[in-house]
C-alpha cells in the first residue's frame, strides 16, 4: 500500500497573522514552503468565526495547491453560512479541493474535540455528502476512535474516515497510550474492512506519530498543524516537514 499521505494544516499560520489584523505571516507562503519539500497536500479549517483560515485563503490556497498536493478543507456542512463564511459546501463549490472532511464541530468549541455519532448523523449528511462527491470531492468523515457505525459511512456515499487521534496524544503523553492505540487500529480495521479509507488527525506530532503509524494499519493520509507548526517555530518550517516525511516513511 502507498505511503501515509502528509497533509500540513496551516490554520495557525493564520492565527498569527490574524492576531494583529494584518496580512504576516501568509498561509499560503507556508504551504508553498510544505509543498516545495514534499508534502502531498495542505488541509485548512475555516471556522465561522473566522479566527484563522478565511473564506478567502480557502480560495487563494486552490491554484497554488493545483498539480503540487491536494487541497482539503474541514469544516461542519451544517454551519450556517455568516457575513464572511460562505459554508462550506459554498467553499467546496468555489475552491474544488480534492477532498472535504466533515467534522460536527460546535461554532464556539475551541478546536474539534469528537467525530460524528453516525448512527444519529448519517441520514441527515447524506444529500450533504452526495452534493460534495458531484463537485467531485472525495468525502472523509471525522470519527471517534471505536465509533459505531462505521457501515453508515460507506452506505452514505462517503469514501473515508478520519480517525480522530486527539485521546490517543492525550494518552501517549501520559505514557499509557495502548488502549487508545487499540482502539484506533481496529477502527482503521474495520473501516478497511467496509471498503473506506483511513485518514487521521488532531494533535498528532513528532513525538507520537511513529507509534500511532507502526500500530495502526494502511493510514492514508494524516492531517497535521497544531504540533508541526510548533516544533517549526523552533527548527524551521521545511526541516520540520522534512523530519515528519522522514519519520512516515520510516515508521
Ligand atoms: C479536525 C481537526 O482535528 C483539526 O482540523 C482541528 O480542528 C484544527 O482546528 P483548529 O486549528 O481550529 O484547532
Ligand atoms: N484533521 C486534523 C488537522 O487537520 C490538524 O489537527 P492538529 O494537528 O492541528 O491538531
Amino acid at each position: 500500500m502507498a505511503a501515509t499521505a502528509l497533509s500540513v494544516n496551516v490554520n495557525k499560520v493564520a492565527v498569527l497573522r490574524n492576531s494583529r489584523g494584518g496580512a504576516l505571516p501568509d498561509p499560503l507562503r507556508a504551504a508553498d514552503a510544505c509543498l516545495r519539500v514534499g508534502a502531498q497536500g495542505i488541509t485548512v479549517h475555516p471556522r465561522p468565526d473566522r479566527r484563522h483560515i478565511t473564506a478567502e485563503d480557502v480560495v487563494a490556497l486552490r491554484p497554488l495547491c493545483a498539480g503540487r498536493g491536494e487541497l482539503n478543507i474541514e469544516g461542519n456542512p451544517f454551519a450556517a453560512a455568516r457575513p464572511g463564511y460562505p459554508g462550506l459546501l459554498e467553499l467546496a463549490r468555489e475552491a474544488r479541493p480534492e477532498q472535504v472532511t466533515l467534522v460536527p464541530d460546535g461554532d464556539g468549541q475551541i478546536t474539534s474535540d469528537h467525530g460524528f455519532d453516525l448512527e444519529r448523523d448519517a441520514e441527515r449528511l447524506a444529500p450533504l455528502v452526495a452534493e460534495f462527491r458531484a463537485l467531485g470531492a472525495r468525502v472523509s468523515l471525522f470519527v471517534d476512535a471505536g465509533s459505531k457505525g462505521l457501515s453508515r459511512v460507506r452506505e452514505i456515499g462517503a469514501q473515508r474516515i478520519e480517525i480522530y487521534t486527539g485521546p490517543f496524544a492525550e494518552a501517549h503523553a501520559a505514557g499509557r497510550a495502548g488502549d487508545a492505540l487499540a482502539r484506533c487500529a481496529a477502527t482503521a480495521r474495520s473501516a478497511r474492512a467496509l471498503g473506506l479509507g483511513v485518514n487521521a488527525g488532531h494533535d498528532l506530532s513528532q513525538d507520537n506519530l511513529g507509534d500511532f503509524l507502526r500500530a495502526v494499519p494502511a493510514v492514508q493520509e494524516v492531517s497535521i498543524g497544531h504540533a508541526l507548526f510548533g516544533e517549526a517555530l523552533y527548527a524551521g518550517l521545511e526541516r520540520t516537514v522534512k523530519f515528519y516525511l522522514a519519520l512516515i516513511a520510516t515508521a
